[in-house]
């Protein structure tokens, strides 16, 4: 029998969205981007109006002050939607916009007339007529811009709108129409047929356990139809089918060739002599990829393939029906549906009364969920079993092995009330191959492939759409029409990988509850050229023979070029980390494991090397988005948009910073430092050489959300190579953030080799193992740890202490 994790990752990565079509944008809410959708310009195009007013000349209003009007001449008047007056003004000798002491009466949502800067609200302004002509009175000055938005306020130009596997949400596709976007480049929506087996069955609403006591209602049907219809996928009910084997085949087959992409029935998985529905679907020729699984209740299950058509079948009892459906089902839809985020997020929570079974198996269990008091409520049986299900909120796990939980302890608790925010089930080890991560239209035997090209080309509609574009690498811009391998770096499901190896030898992953600290973050700090770069990937190397997944950050002050063989952000890949962030003072980049075995895509012969995700120049946009997870995982990251504030590039400052910007500022050289008063660098005093340094504030939980986001896991440590430190290479550790006071559990001295780089990182590594890092808890909100730990730097690393690590620059 598989186990959940295993039956979880053997469904989802065999599974992959099933090709893309293009739809006008009054269409797209509700279905899912197959492309990142930029803007193709900035919006407005043009200043606009924003107050009912008139538009004049701010250097004209210099001199007004109460009592001191300024007079200026109407000359003119533009609507919202009109541009033709400045044309009329124009041919009846006008100056064709707004001269020197001269207004034109404008409303909201005009555009600026020409000559104009500023407009004068009409409650501010004063009509007069007189003999010589009409004109307005002004006795306030107003700058430049005042009630006057910019090109770009509302949009920018270049702007990712939509990402590649978000659900366009109606005011994301307001938004794709607000840009001018016409059509969009979807993943087809799944077509899910449903059907219930089993001879006791009468339609729902029609028969009742009351006067025919042998009847049972098929109530399974209406909850999934109703649950997955709320996804966004095309739902049939095809009614309820005998048990007699013929007629059973004969539905199963019809079923199989209705166009449907998903067969799910309900009943007969079990083991009686009339549970015939995965024997039949073997019998009609289905590869079985899941039998039962080992988890009560949801166990009997069957899923596989016949032909192009996937089959499912879920259990009869309504509790187990609809637990599978939560835990295995229903992200499976999900990622047919190309959606990128499959996973509600579960929480550790509080047993608030006893565990209601034994803990010897894994248990699923109905239960309610207090989100403020962190305590959770199983509802079974405490009352009636169907009642407890209508009744939750919430899917309690408990992977078995041993006791079960006591009251006071805590147990993971599957949100049902929040919505998919991530890749992967909280309460699983993170997958060894991520989920994902597996390319498009890699051969999985029998799975309906991305048709070897991915997605289609678009409709032959004609319609240009030049809004979309797959932006996704530098250097190789895959269209709409191409199946670009960056999409699938998107995080982009394909039908793909098998299940990795197992997570064998790795660390559990840390398991807290909402709300989720940060992975610790250590630095290497170091004089250049003293082997910083070096020290990393050792570092990086030994951990991640130790299943320590580790981001790796590297700062490079002078800008970077992504592509270039050899590079310190390839050693850093090479070396094991599941990712490397390049902070540059105008771009960043965020390179990403590339899985065993995918060979293209220019990165040279090393199959597991890295391949680039994506690049944007710093006030362009985010990398990928934030995930929701960022305002719970809090810390150091105030919301989305003080943080887009604080990491706003100073070169990009003209632009607004992004709503949901990610990109982590790197000021230039002698910029005020941005971000919270928390905020610090890696560059100590006396790193000179005006590098300036990484402002915190934030982007560590960004960069964070980013990897959970394309690989469906967080990093276990966040692994900062840059600034100058002290010397020699040092190994700093610090909570959340890096310096001010941070400590240093390994100094390395010149001409260190492999024996001294692993007395580090096993210092590292007790650092960690200690509670400082890789367990989770409290440690994001900790503030920094001051002064050295024992047992430090033993072995070849320095032991010396350091109390001072590099202090913050003013
Ligand atoms: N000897 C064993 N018997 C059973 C085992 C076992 O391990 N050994 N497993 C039990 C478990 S656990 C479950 S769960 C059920 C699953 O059985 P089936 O999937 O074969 O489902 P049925 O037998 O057809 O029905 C079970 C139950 O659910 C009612 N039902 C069925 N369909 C619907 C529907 N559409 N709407 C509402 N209710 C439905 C049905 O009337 C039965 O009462 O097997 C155990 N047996
Ligand atoms: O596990 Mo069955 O699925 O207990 O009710």
């Amino acid at each position: 029998m598989v186990s959940l994790e295993q039956a979880f990752a053997t469904l989802i990565q065999a599974a992959g969205p099933l090709g893309t079509e293009r739809v006008p944008v009054v269409r797209a809410a509700g279905r899912v981007a197959a492309v990142d959708v930029t803007a193709p310009g900035p919006v407005p195009a043009a200043p606009r109006v924003m107050m009912d007013g008139y538009a004049c000349r701010a250097a004209d209003l210099a001199g007004a002050g109460p009592g001191r009007p300024v007079r200026l001449r109407l000359t003119g008047r533009r609507w919202a939607g009109s541009a033709r007056e400045a044309a009329d003004a124009a041919a009846a000798g006008g100056t064709g916009g707004v001269g020197p002491r001269e207004a034109w009466q404008v409303s909201t949502g005009a555009l600026l007339p020409p000559g104009a800067d500023v407009v004068v609200p009409t409650e501010r302004a004063r009509r007069v007529r007189d003999a010589a002509g009409e004109w307005v009175e002004v006795a306030v000055p107003l700058p430049a811009g005042r009630h006057v938005a910019p090109p770009g306020e509302d949009v920018l130009a270049g702007q990712r709108l939509v990402a590649a596997g978000d659900r366009i949400t109606p005011r994301r596709a307001g938004l794709l129409a607000a840009a001018g976007i016409g059509w969009v480049t979807v993943w087809r929506r799944p077509r899910v047929l449903l059907l219930a087996t089993g001879d006791e069955l009468v339609p729902a609403g029609r028969g009742s356990p009351g006067t025919d006591p042998a009847a049972v209602p098929n109530s399974n049907a209406l909850t999934l139809a109703a649950a997955i219809a709320s996804l966004g996928l095309e739902v049939e009910t095809g009614g309820i089918v005998p048990d007699e084997p013929a007629a059973l085949a004969a539905a199963l087959r019809r079923a199989a060739a209705s166009g449907a992409d998903v067969v799910i029935t309900t009943g007969g998985v079990s083991v009686g002599p009339r549970d015939r529905v995965a024997r039949t679907w073997l019998d009609l020729g289905a590869r079985r990829l899941l039998g039962r699984i080992d988890v009560k209740p949801g166990g009997p299950f069957f899923a596989g393939r016949l032909g192009p058509v996937w089959v499912l079948g879920l259990p009869g009892s309504p509790a187990s029906c609809l637990a599978a459906f939560e835990v295995l089902v229903r992200p499976f839809l999900l990622r047919l549906a190309g959606q990128r985020t499959i996973v509600r997020p579960a929480v550790r929570a509080r047993l608030a009364a006893p565990w209601p079974k034994a803990g010897d198996r894994p248990r699923l269990v109905w239960a309610r969920l207090d989100r403020a008091g962190g305590a959770v409520e199983p509802l079974v049986p405490s009352m009636g079993r169907l009642e407890a299900v209508a009744g939750s909120d919430a899917l309690l796990y408990h992977p078995g092995r041993g006791a079960a939980p006591r009251p006071g302890e805590a147990v993971w608790a599957l949100d049902l009330e929040a919505s998919e925010d991530r890749a992967w089930p909280d309460w699983f080890a993170p997958p060894a191959v991520p989920a994902g991560w597996a390319r498009e239209g890699a051969a999985v035997p029998g799975s309906r492939a991305m048709g070897g090209g991915g997605p289609d080309r678009p409709g032959g509609d004609g319609e240009p759409d030049p809004g979309e574009a797959a932006r996704s690498q530098p250097g190789g811009t895959a269209g709409p029409g191409t199946a670009g391998p960056g999409e699938e770096r998107l995080g982009q499901p394909g039908a793909g990988a098998q299940p990795g190896p197992a997570d064998a030898g790795r660390p559990p992953a840390p398991r807290t509850g909402a709300p989720r600290p940060g992975p610790p973050v250590v630095a290497v700090t170091g004089r250049s050229g003293s082997g910083k770069t070096q020290a990393a990937a050792g570092l990086i190397a030994q951990l991640a023979r130790q299943g320590v997944r580790v981001l790796a950050v590297k700062h490079a002050a002078h800008g970077f070029d992504l592509d270039r063989r050899g590079s310190d952000s390839q050693r850093l890949a090479e070396a094991g980390a599941v990712a490397v962030a390049l902070i540059g003072p105008e771009e960043s980049a965020l390179r990403l494991l590339r899985p065993a075995g995918d060979a293209d895509g220019g990165w040279g012969p090393d199959p597991a090397g890295p391949v680039p995700a994506r690049v944007r120049p710093a006030g362009a946009g985010p990398l990928p988005p934030a995930s929701t997870g960022t305002a719970r995982d809090g810390g150091t990251a105030g919301g989305d948009g003080e943080a887009a504030e604080g990491m706003a590039h100073p070169r990009a400052s003209a632009a607004r910073p992004p709503a949901s910007g990610l990109n982590p500022a790197v000021p230039a050289p002698g910029c005020p430092h941005p971000g919270d008063a928390g905020a610090s660098q890696p560059d100590a005093p006396g790193s000179g050489a005006g590098t300036g340094g990484i402002a915190w504030t934030g982007w560590v939980d960004r960069l964070v959300d980013a990897c959970q986001h394309l690989l469906g896991a967080r990093p276990d440590l966040v692994l900062v190579e840059g600034g100058a430190g002290a010397g020699w290479p040092e190994v700093v550790v610090g909570e959340a953030k890096v310096p001010p006071r941070a400590e240093v559990v390994a100094r390395l001295r010149p001409g260190f080799g492999p024996r001294e780089l692993e007395a580090a990182a096993a210092a590292l590594a007790r650092w960690l193992a200690a509670g400082s890092g890789g367990g989770g808890g409290s440690r994001g909100a900790e503030p920094f740890r001051e002064g050295p730990r024992g047992g430090c730097g033993e072995g070849g690393a320095d032991r010396a202490p350091r109390p001072t690590a590099p202090a913050p620059k003013p």
